[in-house]
């Protein structure tokens, strides 16, 4: 994927992104990341168009994030799962392509058992969210966003509320979407994800990219923050 981002700022109360630029060609797994604070889950926002910058422009793939064509070629994970309570892992993916891809329930219905294989859930298909494990939830979300066919899947720390074994389960489920040709733009804490996964390390500091790279900079830190930074999680 292309990424072009010319000048964003983005102001809450207080400034949180400031006078960030970024341009990519051909990366197909970014990852970002940095201290709680940073601006991280900002950015994936403001990347994905669901919040729009205050100031400056984001092209991806040649497309203003504003387009609606470009919309609708996404998908995202947020945090928690977001899947509605009262129906089943396999409706809440069905209702979405009956509702916003005009397909017919059997359709619909086919291709939320698709996804939800494909993410090791044929047995909790008819299960509510509430009776499956928070792995297994955030697995289904993953599936949900997948179900679409998006060329872009931003996953924001899809494991923040998961203990360190369904963290790891969710994050293999995520290594072996790596053959279905998407494209990633993802926030994470785990680092290990970070090195197997990503083909490119964007590091926030401050509302601004301290510094990016190749994975390699992971190890190999040149700013004194991501020194910091990499001391403190390892
Ligand atoms: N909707 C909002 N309204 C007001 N302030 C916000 C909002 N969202 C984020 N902020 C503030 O903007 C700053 C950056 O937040 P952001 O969530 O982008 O950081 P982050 O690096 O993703 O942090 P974390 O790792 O804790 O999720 C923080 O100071 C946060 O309190």
């Amino acid at each position: 994927m292309n990424i072009e981002i010319k000048n964003i700022s983005h102001s809450y109360d207080v400034e949180v992104l400031t006078d960030l630029n970024l341009s990519l060609s051909n990366y197909h797994s970014v990852a970002i990341i940095g201290v709680s604070g940073s601006g991280k889950s900002t950015l994936i926002r403001l990347m994905s168009g669901l919040e729009l910058p205050s100031s400056g422009s984001i092209e991806i793939n040649g497309f203003d994030v504003r387009d609606e064509i470009y919309r609708k070629s996404i998908g995202f994970v947020f945090q928690n799962h977001n899947l509605f309570p009262h129906l089943s892992l396999k409706k809440n993916i069905s209702l979405v392509l009956e509702k916003t891809r005009n397909m017919d329930k059997t359709e619909a219905d086919r291709t939320a058992l698709r996804y939800l294989s494909l993410l090791h859930l044929e047995d909790q298909v008819d299960k509510l969210p509430n009776n499956v494990s928070g792995g297994q939830a955030q697995r289904a979300s993953i599936a949900r966003a997948l179900s679409i066919n998006p060329e872009i899947i931003f996953l924001d720390e899809p494991t923040s509320s998961l203990d360190p074994i369904l963290t790891h389960e969710v994050l293999t489920a995520v290594e072996e979407l790596k053959g279905l040709g998407k494209d990633f733009i993802f926030v994470t804490h785990v680092m290990s994800f970070v090195k197997d996964f990503a083909d490119y390390v964007i590091f926030m500091d401050q509302g601004k990219i301290a510094e990016q790279g190749l994975p390699t900079i992971l190890d190999h830190p040149k700013s004194e923050a991501l020194k910091s930074f990499m001391q403190k999680v390892r």
